[in-house]
C-alpha cells in the first residue's frame, strides 16, 4: 500500500496523478523491447473508436495503432506490470471505494505524425471504464520529440487549465476516465505505451 500512497491521495484531491518510475529501470526497459519487437512483426491494429459493431477507423481523430495484451500470450514483464496495477485497483478500492473490477488493456504505438483529439475514454452509454492507466515506454524520449499527453484539469471541461505530460521511459498516469478531457500531440518520432482501463459493474 506504502508506494501508491502518493497516487491515492492525488485521485482523492484532483482526480488525476503523474509518477516518474513507477517500474524497476529493468522492468521498464523490457517492456519498451517488447512493444518495439511486436510493432516490427507486425502484430499492431490501427485503432478504432466506438465499441463492437459500431468500432470505426477515424483517421481524423485517432492515428494510433494498438495490440491488446492477452491473458494467454502473457510475457514476464507483461505479467509483473499487471500484476503491480492490481495492487494498484486493490489499494484504490481499500482507500477510496471506487469498485474498481478488473484492469484491460492493450499497447499502443503513434508512428510519426500520429495524434488522438481530445476526447474522454469512457464509452457513451457505457459506465465501465473508470480510470484510465497509462505507462509510457520511449527510453530516448527529448523535448521537441512531440507526443505529449495534454490533460484538462477541470473536471468536465474541454478547455482550461492543463498539464502536458512528457511520454518518458516508467513514467505513468492515471486518471478518472469520466472526468478528464486530453489528447496526444502529433508524435514526432515513434512514441510507445500501454494504455488501459480499470473497469467497473458494466
Ligand atoms: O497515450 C496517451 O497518452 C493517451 C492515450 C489515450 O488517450 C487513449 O488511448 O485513450
Ligand atoms: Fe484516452
Amino acid at each position: 500500500m506504502s508506494n501508491h500512497r502518493p497516487i491515492i491521495d492525488d485521485i482523492h484531491r484532483q482526480g488525476w496523478s503523474v509518477t516518474r518510475d513507477y517500474l524497476s529501470s529493468a522492468e521498464s526497459h523490457g517492456l519498451s523491447d517488447e512493444v518495439r519487437a511486436a510493432w516490427q512483426e507486425g502484430e499492431f491494429r490501427r485503432a478504432g473508436v466506438g465499441r463492437g459493431k459500431d468500432l470505426k477507423i477515424r483517421e481524423d481523430v485517432r492515428k494510433d495503432h494498438v495490440m491488446w495484451l492477452q491473458e494467454s500470450e502473457i510475457t514476464n514483464c507483461q505479467n509483473a506490470y499487471l500484476k503491480r496495477l492490481d495492487r494498484l485497483r486493490q489499494d484504490i478500492n481499500q482507500s477510496l471505494f471506487l469498485g474498481l473490477l478488473d484492469f484491460e488493456g492493450h499497447f499502443a504505438i503513434y508512428p510519426e505524425g500520429a495524434f488522438y483529439k481530445p476526447h474522454l475514454d469512457r464509452h457513451r452509454l457505457s459506465m465501465d471504464r473508470l480510470m484510465t492507466v497509462i505507462l509510457y515506454l520511449n527510453p530516448d524520449w527529448q523535448p521537441g520529440d512531440g507526443g505529449e499527453l495534454k490533460i484538462r484539469t477541470t473536471p468536465g471541461c474541454e478547455d482550461g487549465p492543463f498539464e502536458l505530460i512528457e511520454p518518458r521511459l516508467g513514467t505513468m498516469v492515471c486518471f478518472l476516465s469520466g472526468d478528464f478531457w486530453h489528447e496526444v500531440l502529433p508524435a514526432k518520432k515513434t512514441r510507445a505505451s500501454i494504455t488501459g482501463w480499470f473497469r467497473g459493474r458494466p
